[in-house]
């Protein structure tokens, strides 16, 4: 495609293209987007991260990835059409249109590009990253194990063949370190999405521990919230609450870490479907998950802006 107006945002697209298209977006709305490249992979392919932006300096940021878990290709999917939605709505709808006004938003939409091109081309159901283990012919760690938050503690594997491999040590693999850093320095992020499929579910800290994080009811209600607009457009039912009590038992997780650096609004979305199609949802489903998951996130992000 010439221009991100004639990209087919209801089919899948290999990394290249995703890559392309972020440039081309870039291009077409230089007053609006630019691309910062927060680090390297392991096998040194770019971490994008598209920033929304009117300018300024040290303006609050919200967060929002998707792809961390190189299998979910509905997320990367959703997240080049929220890219394409940000700009189309900016300056034609009003809500939208509050939120760069007064807060950067960041969207990284290959989290784990090594894994989505392993998917690409061997594995389609890999999740992790493609990093050897030293002494194991397994590969990889999960990227949603290896964060500093509860790392190590249960809920998360210590075998390097495990899917919910933990990594040798806390913030080992480049494609976290490399968020860790970017948030670090930024230090003004009020809120961090992080987006997988499935199960649709939209879950809040912790996953490491059953004792409630201090937000919850803030959180709890929000959440409420976010999946009633989100049911709203087709019906698609979600549940929610913290991810130990809503899922299962996980250690070393994205928003746990991000909620344990000061930022309230961490979440994490498990888009659909339940089970049916899984990983392999059909691309007819794409545009109808991204629209609704919007409605959810523009919930989020107005909760955020006003708080
Ligand atoms: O893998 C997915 N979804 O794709 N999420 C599950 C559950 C989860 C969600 C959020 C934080 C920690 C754990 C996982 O095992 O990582
Ligand atoms: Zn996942």
């Amino acid at each position: 495609p010439r221009t991100t107006d004639d990209f087919d945002y209801s089919n899948y697209h290999t990394i290249d293209q995703i890559y392309a298209f972020q440039d081309m977006l870039v291009a077409e709305n230089p007053s609006l987007v630019s691309k910062v490249v927060i680090g390297q992979s392991y096998e040194r392919r770019p971490l994008t991260v598209l920033k929304f932006s009117t300018g300024g300096t040290n303006k609050p940021g919200i967060w929002i990835d998707t792809g961390i878990h190189s299998r979910e290709w509905v997320t990367q999917a959703s997240g080049t059409w929220f890219a394409k939605k940000i700009v189309t709505d900016y300056g034609r709808d009003t809500a939208l249109t509050s939120i760069p006004n007064k807060m950067d938003i960041f969207l990284e939409i290959m989290t784990n590009p090594d894994g989505f091109a392993y998917t690409q081309t061997s594995n389609r159901m890999w999740r992790k990253t493609r990093k050897p283990n030293p002494g194991s012919s397994c590969v990889g760690t999960d990227p949603n194990r290896n964060w500093d938050a509860g790392f190590g503690g249960p809920g998360a594997s210590s075998s390097p063949c495990s899917e919910t491999y933990r990594g040798p040590s806390a913030h080992s693999e480049s494609e976290v370190k490399s968020i860790v850093d970017f948030v670090t320095s930024h230090g003004k992020l009020k809120s961090f999405v992080s987006i997988h499929s499935y199960s649709q579910m939209l879950l809040y800290p912790y996953g490491y521990t059953k004792t409630p994080c201090k937000d919850q009811n803030e959180l709890h209600n929000l959440a409420k919230k976010a999946i009633t607009d989100l049911a709203s457009l087709y019906g698609t039912s979600y549940r929610y609450g913290s991810i130990i009590n809503t899922i299962y038992q996980a250690s070393g997780g994205t928003i746990d870490w991000t909620y344990n650096q000061g930022i309230k609004y961490s979440y994490t979305f498990e888009l659909r479907d339940t089970g049916r199609y899984g990983f392999i949802l059909p691309a007819n489903q794409i545009i109808p998950t991204a629209r609704e998951t919007w409605l959810a996130l523009m919930a989020i992000m107005k909760h955020t802006s006003d708080n």
